[in-house]
Order: C-alpha cells, then sequence, then structure tokens
C-alpha cells in the first residue's frame, strides 16, 4: 500500500511507508536533513519484488520532532519499536549517512532482528566532535536555510546541479525545511555516535556502496567500513552523497544482486 502511514509509537508517532510482498522486508533508513522520499527511485527500482518499508527518522519529515539532544541509541529504539509495531521480527536494513549508523547500532545491540545490512555512504564514524558542535553552532546563529545551501552542495555532484536543477532546488527546500529540533538532535547523535570499537562484532552480511565523487562521508571512509565488517565495497560512478537520488536504478541493482547472493532470488 503506496500510501502515507502513522505509527502512534509509545514515546512518539513515526510516518512510514509499507509496501510490496514477499521477503525479505527491506527497511530504508534516511540521511540527515532528508525523508523517506530520497528513496523514492530506489524502490521503484526493485519493483515490487520484496517487502519495503521506508520511514522519516525521529526529528524529520512527518515524524515527531522531539527536543534533542539525541543518540544513535534513540534512533535505533525508535526503529526497533516501529518493528515490533508492525510485526516484522527481522529485516535487511538499507541505510544512508546516519541511517546506516543507526542501522549498524541496531546490527549491534540486537543483531537477530537483522538479517543483513545495506550501508550507503556511510562510515562507523562520521566526521568529528569538533565539526558537529560547529555546525550546531552555525545553525544556532545563522539558521538552517542559510547553513543548508553549504551541506547541499555536498548532496550532488555539480553536473546534477546543472542538468537536474529543479529536483536540486526541491532537495534544498527539503533539506531547509527540517524541523530544526530534529536536525540539531541528530547531529548531536553523530557528535557522540562512534561504533568503530564495535564493528569486528557485527556478523550480518553487508554490502557498503559510497558514490565515488562524495565529499561528505568520501570513499576511503567506507573502505574502512567495509574492511571492518567484511563486506565488500561498491562504489557508484558520478554520484555524490545520495546516489539514491542520483542514480538510484544503479544502488536497486546492487541491492538486488546482494540479496541473489544471500539466497533471496527474485
Ligand atoms: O550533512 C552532511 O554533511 C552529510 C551527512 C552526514 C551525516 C548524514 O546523515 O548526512
Amino acid at each position: 500500500m503506496n500510501m502515507a502511514s502513522f505509527a502512534a509509537l509509545h514515546h512518539l508517532t513515526l510516518h512510514y511507508r509499507l509496501e510490496g510482498e514477499g521477503t525479505p522486508t527491506l527497511v530504508f533508513l534516511n540521511s540527515l536533513g532528508s525523508d523517506l522520499r530520497i528513496w523514492d527511485g530506489v524502490v521503484a527500482s526493485l519493483e515490487g519484488r520484496y517487502r519495503v518499508l521506508r520511514y522519516d527518522l525521529r526529528g524529520h519529515g512527518l515524524s515527531d520532532a522531539p527536543v534533542g539532544p539525541y543518540t544513535l541509541e534513540d534512533h535505533s529504539a525508535d526503529l526497533l519499536a516501529l518493528l515490533a509495531h508492525l510485526g516484522v521480527p527481522r529485516a535487511v536494513l538499507v541505510g544512508i549517512s546516519v541511517g546506516g549508523l543507526i542501522a549498524l547500532d541496531l546490527a549491534r545491540r540486537q543483531p537477530e532482528r537483522v538479517e543483513a545490512l545495506v550501508l550507503c555512504d556511510t562510515g562507523a564514524r562520521i566526521g568529528s566532535q569538533d565539526s558537529w558542535n560547529e555546525r550546531i553552532a552555525a545553525i544556532q546563529h545563522k539558521g538552517l536555510p542559510e547553513v543548508a545551501r553549504t551541506v547541499i552542495a555536498r548532496w550532488f555532484t555539480e553536473d546534477f546541479f546543472v542538468q537536474r536543477k529543479a529536483e536540486a532546488a526541491g532537495y534544498y527546500n527539503m533539506l531547509s525545511r527540517t524541523p530544526v529540533e530534529g536536525y540539531l538532535g541528530t547531529c548531536a547523535a553523530l557528535r557522540d555516535g562512534d561504533l568503530r570499537p564495535w564493528l569486528r562484532s557485527i556478523r550480518a552480511p553487508a554490502l557498503v556502496l559510497c558514490g565515488e565523487l562524495d565529499k561528505a562521508t568520501p570513499p576511503e571512509l567506507s573502505q574502512e567500513l567495509a574492511q571492518g565488517l567484511g563486506a565488500r565495497l561498491e562504489l557508484i560512478p558520478q554520484t555524490a552523497h545520495l546516489p539514491c537520488v542520483e542514480a538510484p536504478a544503479l544502488v536497486g541493482q546492487h541491492i538486488r544482486s546482494f540479496l541473489k547472493e544471500l539466497g533471496y532470488d527474485r
């Protein structure tokens, strides 16, 4: 059913979409300042082969934006509560950027709930304490719409801004209209979240994807992540931080090949 749905969990309300049939269930997690629509093209490319759950992280899209700061554990507890609400015992988690960190956090805390991981443009540690504190201060001082002008430049390639101008403007709107409390709360989760010590303990099979021109979470970070997890890294040509928007069909193809390797031949 491809329509907006809302789950009133005991602690907050999350916006989600559930579509498609069959196993496994794929759960898509968005990045900082985006929402579940960044996955539209990837989900379309999967052509209903799998059951797909997308949701807006707390503080994003149409989900509640409680007062921060948040932690990665707050985010992964939200996901667990949503899975329980929908009766999904186990899923393949597909997370981008902070969404990847949240997926990793769930995989280390509740390994039995995670069938596999697809980690896009992410790392076990993104940025530094200082870089996140600087971003938080800049937003408090200048506001999110101003800071978003710098941030969006890292989301897409230069070509995208020239050739897909209207989409670039639309995604700037998505980013700059993120609830500021939710954006700042999630910056704090990124500032305080470091999963490097846990990587080797994560046993779920994983695939790592990264835009070859990503400057926010560059390919070297993905390489470290893939090494730590014993996973394969695939670079997505001619894309930056959001290959799911710039090259959704290719991202979808990698997901399908990975699922095939895991025995899900659909
Ligand atoms: O906002 C950025 O600079 C890129 C990013 C880092 C974590 C995330 O989710 O997006």
